[in-house]
Protein backbone atom coordinates (compact mmCIF):
# COMPACT_ATOMS: atom_id res chain seq x y z
CA UNK A 1 0.00 0.00 0.00
CA UNK A 2 0.95 3.57 -0.67
CA UNK A 3 2.33 5.66 2.08
CA UNK A 4 1.48 8.95 0.79
CA UNK A 5 -1.76 10.74 -0.79
CA UNK A 6 -1.74 12.98 -3.63
CA UNK A 7 -2.36 16.31 -1.37
CA UNK A 8 1.02 15.10 0.40
CA UNK A 9 2.40 14.50 -2.71
CA UNK A 10 1.48 18.09 -4.64
CA UNK A 11 2.69 19.67 -1.16
CA UNK A 12 6.02 17.79 -1.07
CA UNK A 13 6.68 18.33 -5.13
CA UNK A 14 6.28 22.07 -4.53
CA UNK A 15 9.92 22.77 -4.82
CA UNK A 16 11.26 20.22 -6.74
CA UNK A 17 15.52 20.70 -7.18
CA UNK A 18 17.37 17.98 -9.72
CA UNK A 19 20.63 18.10 -10.08
CA UNK A 20 23.86 15.90 -10.88
CA UNK A 21 27.63 16.29 -10.73
CA UNK A 22 28.01 17.75 -14.02
CA UNK A 23 24.86 21.00 -13.13
CA UNK A 24 27.18 22.40 -10.51
CA UNK A 25 31.06 23.50 -10.36
CA UNK A 26 30.95 22.94 -6.45
CA UNK A 27 30.84 19.80 -4.54
CA UNK A 28 27.00 18.57 -4.78
CA UNK A 29 26.35 17.69 -1.62
CA UNK A 30 27.33 21.18 -0.48
CA UNK A 31 25.03 22.72 -3.38
CA UNK A 32 22.28 20.50 -2.21
CA UNK A 33 22.62 20.94 1.84
CA UNK A 34 22.19 24.71 0.91
CA UNK A 35 19.79 23.99 -0.96
CA UNK A 36 17.93 22.25 1.12
CA UNK A 37 18.11 25.19 3.99
CA UNK A 38 16.49 27.17 1.60
CA UNK A 39 13.54 25.23 1.43
CA UNK A 40 13.86 22.79 -1.53
CA UNK A 41 10.73 19.75 -0.93
CA UNK A 42 11.90 17.69 -2.64
CA UNK A 43 15.45 16.32 -4.62
CA UNK A 44 16.07 14.23 -8.30
CA UNK A 45 19.20 12.53 -8.43
CA UNK A 46 19.74 12.98 -12.09
CA UNK A 47 23.60 12.13 -12.88
CA UNK A 48 23.53 12.30 -17.14
CA UNK A 49 25.49 13.82 -19.46
CA UNK A 50 28.71 14.65 -20.73
CA UNK A 51 31.24 13.70 -17.46
CA UNK A 52 28.75 12.22 -15.63
CA UNK A 53 29.70 9.76 -13.12
CA UNK A 54 28.94 5.85 -13.71
CA UNK A 55 29.70 2.37 -11.38
CA UNK A 56 30.39 2.65 -7.68
CA UNK A 57 31.24 6.92 -8.27
CA UNK A 58 27.54 7.40 -9.01
CA UNK A 59 26.49 4.75 -5.99
CA UNK A 60 28.23 6.75 -3.73
CA UNK A 61 27.10 10.20 -4.83
CA UNK A 62 23.69 9.15 -5.23
CA UNK A 63 23.92 7.67 -1.45
CA UNK A 64 25.79 10.98 -0.13
CA UNK A 65 22.67 13.17 -1.51
CA UNK A 66 20.28 10.33 -0.29
CA UNK A 67 20.95 10.46 3.31
CA UNK A 68 21.18 14.50 3.23
CA UNK A 69 17.65 14.09 1.78
CA UNK A 70 16.75 11.83 4.63
CA UNK A 71 17.87 13.86 7.12
CA UNK A 72 16.18 16.90 6.16
CA UNK A 73 13.27 14.73 5.61
CA UNK A 74 12.42 15.45 1.97
CA UNK A 75 11.95 12.56 -0.97
CA UNK A 76 15.11 11.54 -2.27
CA UNK A 77 14.24 10.67 -6.45
CA UNK A 78 16.38 8.84 -8.95
CA UNK A 79 16.04 9.71 -12.39
CA UNK A 80 16.07 6.68 -15.12
CA UNK A 81 18.24 4.23 -13.30
CA UNK A 82 15.52 1.92 -11.64
CA UNK A 83 18.11 -0.25 -10.27
CA UNK A 84 20.08 2.46 -8.37
CA UNK A 85 16.26 3.03 -7.03
CA UNK A 86 16.07 0.02 -5.23
CA UNK A 87 19.63 -0.81 -4.67
CA UNK A 88 19.23 2.91 -2.36
CA UNK A 89 15.61 2.39 -0.72
CA UNK A 90 15.27 5.57 -2.85
CA UNK A 91 11.93 7.03 -2.15
CA UNK A 92 10.75 7.41 -6.42
CA UNK A 93 11.74 7.35 -9.81
CA UNK A 94 11.42 9.23 -12.33
CA UNK A 95 11.47 8.31 -16.18
CA UNK A 96 10.45 9.63 -19.65
CA UNK A 97 8.62 8.65 -22.71
CA UNK A 98 12.28 7.15 -24.06
CA UNK A 99 12.97 5.45 -21.04
CA UNK A 100 11.71 1.79 -19.97
CA UNK A 101 8.09 1.83 -19.92
CA UNK A 102 5.79 3.30 -17.11
CA UNK A 103 3.98 -0.12 -16.79
CA UNK A 104 7.06 -2.03 -16.15
CA UNK A 105 8.52 0.36 -13.40
CA UNK A 106 5.58 0.41 -11.93
CA UNK A 107 6.19 -3.18 -11.26
CA UNK A 108 9.59 -2.99 -10.67
CA UNK A 109 9.26 0.02 -7.81
CA UNK A 110 5.90 -0.97 -6.47
CA UNK A 111 4.51 1.44 -4.25
CA UNK A 112 7.75 4.14 -4.88
CA UNK A 113 6.94 7.45 -5.98
CA UNK A 114 6.66 7.39 -9.94
CA UNK A 115 7.20 10.27 -11.85
CA UNK A 116 6.62 10.72 -15.75
CA UNK A 117 7.61 13.40 -17.93
CA UNK A 118 4.68 14.02 -20.64
CA UNK A 119 4.04 16.28 -23.19
CA UNK A 120 0.38 15.91 -24.33
CA UNK A 121 -2.66 14.27 -23.54
CA UNK A 122 -2.16 11.12 -25.25
CA UNK A 123 1.27 10.23 -22.84
CA UNK A 124 -0.50 12.01 -20.03
CA UNK A 125 -3.76 9.54 -20.29
CA UNK A 126 -1.18 6.59 -20.77
CA UNK A 127 0.90 7.43 -18.33
CA UNK A 128 -1.89 7.58 -15.89
CA UNK A 129 -3.54 4.76 -16.44
CA UNK A 130 -0.11 2.36 -15.82
CA UNK A 131 0.30 4.01 -12.94
CA UNK A 132 1.99 7.42 -12.56
CA UNK A 133 1.94 9.25 -9.11
CA UNK A 134 2.73 12.55 -10.54
CA UNK A 135 3.73 14.22 -14.16
CA UNK A 136 6.72 16.43 -15.22
CA UNK A 137 5.78 19.22 -17.80
CA UNK A 138 8.00 20.91 -19.97
CA UNK A 139 9.81 22.09 -21.13
CA UNK A 140 8.20 25.29 -19.96
CA UNK A 141 10.76 27.49 -21.00
CA UNK A 142 13.99 27.61 -23.18
CA UNK A 143 16.71 25.29 -20.96
CA UNK A 144 20.38 24.80 -21.28
CA UNK A 145 20.49 22.10 -18.76
CA UNK A 146 19.21 19.27 -21.50
CA UNK A 147 20.98 18.73 -24.84
CA UNK A 148 17.66 16.64 -26.15
CA UNK A 149 15.46 18.57 -24.42
CA UNK A 150 11.78 18.74 -26.53
CA UNK A 151 10.20 21.74 -28.20
CA UNK A 152 9.27 24.37 -25.86
CA UNK A 153 5.81 24.43 -24.71
CA UNK A 154 4.79 27.17 -22.58
CA UNK A 155 2.28 27.30 -19.41
CA UNK A 156 -0.38 26.18 -21.71
CA UNK A 157 0.61 22.62 -21.83
CA UNK A 158 -0.30 22.37 -18.24
CA UNK A 159 -3.63 24.97 -18.32
CA UNK A 160 -4.50 22.55 -21.32
CA UNK A 161 -3.71 19.28 -19.37
CA UNK A 162 -5.88 20.15 -16.25
CA UNK A 163 -8.93 21.68 -18.49
CA UNK A 164 -8.59 18.10 -20.15
CA UNK A 165 -9.05 16.87 -16.17
CA UNK A 166 -6.04 15.76 -15.30
CA UNK A 167 -5.83 16.28 -11.17
CA UNK A 168 -2.92 14.33 -10.99
CA UNK A 169 -0.05 15.89 -9.40
CA UNK A 170 1.63 18.14 -11.97
CA UNK A 171 5.59 19.48 -11.73
CA UNK A 172 6.59 22.25 -14.88
CA UNK A 173 10.29 21.87 -16.13
CA UNK A 174 12.75 23.29 -18.19
CA UNK A 175 13.74 26.95 -18.11
CA UNK A 176 11.93 28.13 -14.50
CA UNK A 177 13.51 30.83 -12.22
CA UNK A 178 11.97 33.27 -9.68
CA UNK A 179 10.82 35.14 -12.07
CA UNK A 180 8.81 32.83 -13.98
CA UNK A 181 7.72 30.42 -11.38
CA UNK A 182 4.30 32.00 -10.73
CA UNK A 183 3.07 31.53 -13.82
CA UNK A 184 3.73 28.55 -13.85
CA UNK A 185 2.13 27.91 -10.72
CA UNK A 186 -1.09 29.87 -11.76
CA UNK A 187 -1.28 27.79 -14.84
CA UNK A 188 -2.40 24.58 -12.22
CA UNK A 189 1.19 23.04 -11.47
CA UNK A 190 1.18 21.97 -8.35
CA UNK A 191 5.13 22.88 -8.22
CA UNK A 192 8.13 23.52 -10.28
CA UNK A 193 11.48 21.60 -10.81
CA UNK A 194 14.78 23.29 -11.33
CA UNK A 195 17.74 22.60 -12.07
CA UNK A 196 19.74 25.85 -12.87
CA UNK A 197 18.01 28.16 -10.84
CA UNK A 198 19.52 26.62 -7.88
CA UNK A 199 23.03 24.36 -8.97
CA UNK A 200 24.59 27.23 -11.09
CA UNK A 201 23.79 30.44 -8.52
CA UNK A 202 26.09 31.01 -6.37
CA UNK A 203 24.27 30.95 -3.08
CA UNK A 204 21.93 27.85 -3.52
CA UNK A 205 19.85 28.72 -0.03
CA UNK A 206 19.03 32.33 -1.29
CA UNK A 207 18.01 31.19 -4.87
CA UNK A 208 15.59 28.56 -3.03
CA UNK A 209 14.26 30.98 -1.20
CA UNK A 210 13.54 33.44 -3.95
CA UNK A 211 12.16 30.34 -5.86
CA UNK A 212 9.80 29.99 -2.81
CA UNK A 213 8.40 33.09 -2.91
CA UNK A 214 7.95 33.43 -6.48
CA UNK A 215 5.48 30.50 -6.37
CA UNK A 216 3.89 31.63 -3.26
CA UNK A 217 1.07 33.33 -5.40
C1 LIG B 1 10.39 16.34 -12.73
C2 LIG B 1 10.98 15.95 -14.03
N1 LIG B 1 10.29 16.19 -15.15
C3 LIG B 1 10.81 15.85 -16.35
C4 LIG B 1 12.06 15.24 -16.42
C5 LIG B 1 12.65 14.81 -17.74
O1 LIG B 1 12.68 13.39 -17.87
P1 LIG B 1 13.12 12.72 -19.27
O2 LIG B 1 12.17 13.24 -20.30
O3 LIG B 1 13.18 11.25 -19.11
O4 LIG B 1 14.55 13.31 -19.53
P2 LIG B 1 15.87 13.09 -18.64
O5 LIG B 1 15.74 13.92 -17.41
O6 LIG B 1 15.98 11.64 -18.30
O7 LIG B 1 16.98 13.55 -19.52
C6 LIG B 1 12.74 15.00 -15.23
N2 LIG B 1 13.95 14.43 -15.20
N3 LIG B 1 12.18 15.36 -14.04
C1 LIG C 1 15.47 17.55 -17.21
C2 LIG C 1 14.67 18.46 -18.06
N1 LIG C 1 13.57 17.99 -18.70
C3 LIG C 1 12.95 18.93 -19.42
S1 LIG C 1 13.76 20.41 -19.34
C4 LIG C 1 14.93 19.79 -18.29
C5 LIG C 1 16.06 20.58 -17.78
C6 LIG C 1 15.66 21.58 -16.72
O1 LIG C 1 16.77 22.31 -16.28
P1 LIG C 1 16.72 23.89 -16.00
O2 LIG C 1 15.89 24.07 -14.78
O3 LIG C 1 18.16 24.27 -15.75
O4 LIG C 1 16.16 24.56 -17.21
MG1 LIG D 1 14.66 10.03 -18.46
Amino acid sequence: MKTFNQDWLKNALSLYFIMGSVNTKKKPSIVLEEAVQGGVTCFQFREKGTGALAGPEKYALAEELKFICQKAGIPFIVNDDIELALALHADGVHIGQEDEPVRIVREKVGDKILGVSVHNFMEAQSALQVGADYFGVGPIYPTNSKADAKEVQGVKIIRDLRSEGFTIPIVGIGGITANNAGEVIKAGADGVSVISAISLEESPKIAAEKLREGIAI
